[in-house]
Parts: structure tokens; C-alpha cells; sequence
């Protein structure tokens, strides 16, 4: 970062202030704050910075806070997610206008797309960082975050180590509530991809398209040369064509730049054409074939050539938690991140073109989280499934018992609640037979399971596997 001393800092942002010292870091959370580090007091949706001043202060810290206090080391500004967004630019002397960054956003696929991006990238012996919802991934690290987007002062810093370290090429998960919460500061994309966009956390957008505008809202933090890639066989997503806008490459199913033709899926992988080009790939169902196309939009665009393309997506690694697939002799079971309903729908379509048996379907929702999607997630599996095990996902503060009241107000045939997730699929597994699929949807690779206030490790793929070594039946796995 910069050397820069307290007042010429905040000069960047109109505060007047005579202090010298040079400013060690900059941040929003008080147990990181240290001597001659900026706090800045943010109020958020559960606390406040505000609370933490005295702590902060006695540690050595100064502050920029929205309200006034009587105190030298605290400096007032009005706007403190703009002026935190300032001051971070002049600290970290911007460093996304000298790396290649790509944001990828969407209701689903973010994580798949952008992971199958760093592939790409190191394919093509270029280094990389990949930030995002499986943390922060970069030289054989990875480093957890609690969120799909981590907080613009993690971003920054991590945007500034990328670049002391010879990192040339940022793939990023950009969330909605990143979007709507100044997350994502000043920073600027050469590639910004659209994966699908339906429906989910209503909770916080209240309606399905100020969700959408949400997200096409991220376009202005495209650079100036930037390049928007968009989904295109949603009538809705084409709505961005109305929008002002950079340079637009399309990728889909239908009638788009990039559109893959001829899709076969099978239980063991995928394949399709695009332009004349066979690609296979290990990877399973047509919404790894979508992100695929949508990864071979970015390589074309940045002069990958299509040999080149085809070999690599042969060799795609399968993405953990994302359609996983652990096989036994008699059975297949995926574990897979489904916890929206659009998601959910295309995990049991494709269950049903490769099923030879039964779907059995373990499932719950997320506490705190959108409602509306609850009743429809268990209706869908309750269609396309021959058992439904209801059970907990993230219970969060909630009471597990209201959660699964949302998901199933009445019973319903073919479908059984067990509260505890590990039973639940025990439940699945014993009720196996030859040929059945098993699907355990909604927490992917989470390791951990938020039940009122406390975090228990949990991990769908260790519960299957301690299962399966009880019962002493042999699996493989594509990760
Ligand atoms: C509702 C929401 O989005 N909250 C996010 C938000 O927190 P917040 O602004 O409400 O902050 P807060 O917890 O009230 O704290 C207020 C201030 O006090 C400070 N503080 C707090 C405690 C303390 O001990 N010391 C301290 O200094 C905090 O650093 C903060 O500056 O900003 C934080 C930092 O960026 C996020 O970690 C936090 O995500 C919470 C944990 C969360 O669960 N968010 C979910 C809804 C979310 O953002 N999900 C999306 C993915 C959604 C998708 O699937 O598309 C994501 O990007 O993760
Ligand atoms: N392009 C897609 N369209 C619809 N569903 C998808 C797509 N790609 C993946 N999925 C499904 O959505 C689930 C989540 O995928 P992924 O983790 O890539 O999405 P995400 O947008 O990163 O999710 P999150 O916002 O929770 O981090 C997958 O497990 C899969 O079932
Ligand atoms: N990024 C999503 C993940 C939800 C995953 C699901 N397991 C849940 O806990 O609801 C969110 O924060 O809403």
C-alpha cells in the first residue's frame, strides 16, 4: 500500500485533521483495528461500529464515524461507505485498474462459473485469484470468508496482494446484497458475466425485479473497454439489451453468440457443439453445459484458442459440492448447493433424464433467509422425487419446526420429516435400492451448520461417508 500520513488521507475525502502519523491500516471491524490504523464506524443491519469506539481508541486506533463526537482522534463524514470506498482507492493506490478482473454474478452459477474460469486462466499458465463464495483462492491457498462477496476491505486487500504477489487475473463472485450494499466500492471489470437470474432472497429485494436491476446494476462497474456476458435464453435477462451498455457477448442454449448445440447429458458427463466444435466434458448436467458455454464465451474473448478450449474442458475438475457425485455399486448419490428453487428444479430435471430407478431427495431451507422459497422448494421435490426427507439446512436463529412448517403446511405423500440432518440421510441411504439416485440439496461443501446462534461442524460428504463405512458399502467419488 501507500505510504500516507492521517491528514493527507483524509484530505482525499474533504476531512480536515492535522494528525501526522502514518496510517498502518484500514478497516471496519474494532478486532482487527491496531495502533495507527483508520476505523471506519459503519452501522450495519445487526450492530454498529459505534459501539466499539472506546475499544478501538484505546488500542491506539483512530476513527472516521457518521456522528459527531468530542474527540480529536474521531473525524466526522457523512458518507461513510463512499468516503470508505475513497479512502481504500488512495491507500491501495487502486489496484484493479492494473489487474484483469472478472466479476460473475447470478441467482446460480457463480461459484461454478468463476471456478471453471480460474481453470481457464491456469490452464493457460496465468496466475490467478479466485474470491468467492469457497473463499479466497490463490498459490495452492485458501483462505475461508463467511461471505460470497467478502466486505470491500477485504476485497481491497486482497486486489492489492494479488498484485505483490504477480497475480495478473481476479475472477470474483459478486453477490446481490454486494451490489446493494457497497460492497464492491470503486472497483472496475474488464468481464463482467451473467449467469441465470430467477428469484431468490426476497427477503432483501422484496421484488423479483429490483433483484434483476440489482444485479444488471453492476455494468457501471464495468471499465471502460469492459465486456458484459450475458446469459441469453431467458426473456427476462434480455432485458439488459434495453439498458445502456458496454461491448455484449451472448451464451446460451438458443441463439446466441456462444450457443451450445446438440447437448447430451448422461450420469457420467456431458457434451455438446459450439461453432463446429465438439466439447466433452466430465462434468454433469445441462447447467454445467450453460456455464460452459458461458467460460468459452471468456476464453474466446480472451483469445483462447477453440483447441485449446476443448482440451481444457475435457479436463474441467468437478467443483466441490456442486453436483458431487459419491457412487456405489447399487446407488448414486449427489451433493449438490441447490438451495433456490430454480436451482432445485434443474438438479431434479436432470435426475429425471438419467435416472434408470428412484429420486430420493434430501432437502431443507436456510433460516433467516428469503420464505417464499420454502413451500416451493418442497413441492418441487415432492413432484419429481419418490421420497422427500425434509430436514434442517441452516436453521440460523430460527425454530427449525416453523422452517419445515413453511416448507410443508400439510403432508404431503412420499414425503417424511427427520429434523436432524444426519439422520435424514441416513434415512435416504438405508431406504436406497439398485439404480436409485440420491440427491442431498441446499449446503454443497458448507462445513458448518448454523443452529440457533451456535456452529456445529457438518459436512454433507463426511455424514455419507461415515455412513457408507458403517454399512460397509465401497463408494467412489468425482472429486
Ligand atoms: C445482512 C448482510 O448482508 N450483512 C453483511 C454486512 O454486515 P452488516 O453491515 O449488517 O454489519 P453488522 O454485522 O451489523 O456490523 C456493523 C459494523 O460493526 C462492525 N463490528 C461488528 C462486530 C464487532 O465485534 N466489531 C465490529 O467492528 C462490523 O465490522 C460492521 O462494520 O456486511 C458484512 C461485511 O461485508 C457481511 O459479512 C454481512 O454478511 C452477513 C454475515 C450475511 O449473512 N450476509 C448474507 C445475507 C450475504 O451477504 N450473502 C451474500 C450471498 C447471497 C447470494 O447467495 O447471492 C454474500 O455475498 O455473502
Ligand atoms: N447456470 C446455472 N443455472 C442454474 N442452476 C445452476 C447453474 N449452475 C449451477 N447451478 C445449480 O446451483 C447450485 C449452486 O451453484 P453455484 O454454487 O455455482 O451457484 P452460486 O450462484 O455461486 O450460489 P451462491 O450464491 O449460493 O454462492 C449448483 O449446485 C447447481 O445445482
Ligand atoms: N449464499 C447463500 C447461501 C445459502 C445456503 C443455504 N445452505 C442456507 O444456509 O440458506 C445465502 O447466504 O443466502
Amino acid at each position: 500500500m501507500v505510504k500516507i500520513t492521517l491528514n493527507k488521507l483524509l484530505k482525499c475525502i474533504g476531512v480536515a485533521c492535522q494528525t501526522t502519523i502514518e496510517v498502518q491500516g484500514i478497516t471496519d471491524r474494532s478486532d482487527e483495528a491496531k495502533q495507527d490504523w483508520l476505523f471506519i464506524s459503519l452501522h450495519g443491519t445487526r450492530d454498529s461500529g459505534e459501539k466499539y469506539l472506546d475499544e478501538v481508541l484505546a488500542k491506539g486506533a483512530y476513527v472516521l464515524s457518521s456522528e459527531p463526537h468530542d474527540d480529536e482522534r474521531i473525524f466526522f463524514h457523512e458518507h461513510l461507505h463512499k468516503a470508505a470506498a475513497e479512502l481504500l482507492d488512495v491507500y491501495y493506490a487502486r489496484p484493479y485498474e492494473k489487474l484483469h478482473v472478472c466479476g460473475v454474478t447470478g441467482t446460480s452459477g457463480k461459484t461454478s462459473v468463476s471456478s471453471l474460469c480460474v481453470q481457464l486462466l491456469n490452464a493457460q499458465g496465468l496466475k490467478t485469484m479466485l474470491i468467492g463464495t469457497n473463499g479466497i483462492q490463490y498459490e495452492q491457498q485458501m483462505i475461508p470468508t463467511g461471505n460470497t462477496t467478502p466486505s470491500l476491505f477485504i476485497l481491497m486487500r486482497c486486489l492489492h496482494e494479488a498484485l505483490e504477489r504477480g497475480i495478473t487475473h481476479v475472477v470474483m463472485e459478486v453477490s446481490s446484497h454486494a451490489v446493494a450494499t457497497h460492497r464492491i466500492g470503486n472497483i472496475r471489470y474488464d468481464v463482467i458475466i451473467f449467469t441465470r437470474i430467477t428469484s431468490d432472497h426476497l427477503d432483501f429485494h422484496f421484488t423479483q425485479s429490483q433483484y434483476r436491476y440489482t444485479k444488471f446494476k453492476l455494468r457501471f462497474s464495468l471499465k471502460p473497454q469492459g465486456t458484459v456476458i450475458l446469459h441469453n435464453d431467458d426473456q427476462k435477462m434480455r432485458e439488459f439489451y434495453q439498458l445502456n451498455h458496454h461491448k455484449l457477448i451472448t451464451y446460451g442454449f438458443q441463439a446466441a453468440h456462444f450457443t451450445a448445440e446438440s447437448p447430451v447429458v448422461t450420469d457420467r458427463d456431458s457434451s455438446f457443439v459450439m461453432h463446429d466444435y465438439t466439447f466433452h466434458s466430465p462434468l454433469l448436467s445441462d447447467v454445467n453445459i450453460l456455464n460452459t458455454a458461458a467460460v468459452i464465451a471468456y476464453g474466446r474473448l480472451i483469445q483462447v484458442s477453440y483447441a485449446k478450449l476443448q482440451e481444457t474442458v475435457s479436463r474441467f475438475q468437478g467443483i466441490p459440492g456442486r453436483l458431487e457425485c459419491i457412487r456405489t455399486q447399487a446407488y448414486t448419490i449427489w451433493i449438490d448447493y441447490a438451495h433456490t428453487s430454480d436451482a432445485l428444479k434443474n438438479v431434479l430435471l436432470f435426475a429425471e433424464k438419467v435416472k434408470t430407478n428412484r429420486i430420493i431427495t434430501v432437502i431443507g431451507c436456510g433460516g433467516e433467509r428469503d420464505r417464499i422459497k420454502r413451500p416451493l422448494m418442497a413441492e418441487l421435490s415432492a413432484h419429481y422425487s419418490d421420497l422427500t426427507i425434509l430436514t434442517a439446512d441452516n436453521p440460523r436463529s430460527e425454530w427449525l419446526p416453523q422452517i419445515l412448517f413453511d416448507m410443508c403446511p400439510e403432508p404431503k405423500p412420499n414425503t417424511v420429516i427427520i429434523e436432524d440432518r444426519r439422520c435424514a440421510i441416513k434415512h435416504a441411504v438405508k431406504n436406497a435400492g439398485n439404480g436409485d439416485i440420491i440427491i442431498i440439496a441446499g449446503r454443497g461443501n458448507e462445513a458448518y451448520q448454523t443452529i440457533y446462534g451456535q456452529r456445529i461442524r457438518f459436512l454433507d460428504q463426511d455424514a455419507v461417508k461415515e455412513i457408507l463405512l458403517r454399512e460397509e458399502v465401497p463408494w467412489i467419488s468425482n472429486i
